[in-house]
């Protein structure tokens, strides 16, 4: 039997989630070997400048898309919500496991809440979603930009260069960290990004074998949840130079999808937010943006910020 490579960062993150989906593979397919193939992201490299300045997220994505268009890997396993709402030509997101906690985490240096931390506290987040409703919760905070991985995050947090950081629990929780966590904070104060604590495999459209492994990993309420979101993002066609955020439920007795989006501008002055349900995925998807579009999410959609 051939060996399967998998393309993947060499973050601890990255590669906790590589493994575990590894690990769930050998489980369906003993007699399959495995190798890891690691890409080292310009994402990963630009450590020190905000992302949405260097080119956004799809800096973790392109290269590790290149080597499975090239052959170089079979496939990849992405934190959902770093993948672009267009993937590469001949790509195709082939299965979504069990989707982790989506809500955001407040962790803080000495155990206050987001209400309960000093005025004025130093918050560490870079990313616009999370600036624009921090600011509507708490205007008073310092919340000031901070790069690196989660493990590079704590350090900071932890040497004292902010008071508090927002980090995804589900990234915690993968690496077995969800003891940081101080205050999970709840979608109607921050409502998650689009994907976030789902992870999504990748391979090429042509790789049947391989797609029919996969797909037995797939679960349909978090593919559900993952359509709905990702039409939402398409169709707004969002960069990550607009704080966007969108988060579905999926009803298990009637299969019913329940879809809230956001758009804000980066001070978080102006929220809009719009959400509906149904049962087909794609168009509830499709919905929640022609709302949001209806409440003026254009004229937000196309700032450009510095
Ligand atoms: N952009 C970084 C990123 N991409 C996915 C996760 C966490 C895991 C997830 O959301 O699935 C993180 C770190 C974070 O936001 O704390």
């Amino acid at each position: 039997m051939s060996t399967i490579r998998v393309a993947s960062r060499t973050s601890a993150l990255a590669m906790t989630q590589t493994n575990f989906v590894i690990g769930k593979l050998r489980e369906l397919s003993p007699q399959t070997d495995f190798e890891v193939v690691p890409v080292l992201t310009k994402g990963d490299q630009i450590l020190d400048v905000t992302l949405s300045k260097v080119g956004g997220k799809g800096l973790f994505v392109s290269e590790i898309e290149a080597t499975l268009v090239r052959g170089q890997a079979d496939f990849a396993v992405h934190s959902l919500k770093d993948v672009p709402a267009e993937l590469a030509d001949g790509l195709t997101l082939t299965a979504f496991p069990s989707r982790a906690d989506a809500r955001d985490a407040l962790i803080t240096k000495d155990g206050e809440g987001l209400q309960s931390l000093a005025p004025g506290a130093k918050v560490g987040t870079s990313s616009l979603r999370r600036v624009a409703q921090l600011r509507r919760a708490r205007p008073d905070l310092d919340i000031q930009s901070i790069r690196g991985n989660i493990d590079t995050r704590l350090r900071k947090l932890q040497e004292g260069q902010f008071d508090a950081i927002v980090l995804a629990a589900a990234g915690l929780e993968r690496m077995g960290w969800q003891d940081r966590i101080t205050e999970y904070l709840e979608p109607v104060t921050c409502l998650p990004a689009v994907g976030q604590g789902i992870l999504g495999i990748e391979s090429r459209q042509d790789d049947a074998a391989l797609i029919e492994l996969l797909s037995r990993f797939n679960d349909p309420n978090t593919e559900l949840a993952a359509i709905a979101e990702r039409t939402l993002l398409f169709s707004l066609n969002g960069s990550c130079q607009v704080p966007i955020a969108g988060y579905a439920l999926v009803f298990e007795d009637n299969r019913n999808i329940w879809l809230r989006g956001m758009v804000a501008d980066p001070d978080g002055t102006r929220v809009l937010q719009a959400e509906d349900k149904g049962s087909d995925a794609e168009t509830v998807g499709l919905r929640v943006a022609a709302r949001l579009r209806d409440l003026g999410a254009d004229e937000l959609l196309t700032q450009v910020s510095q």
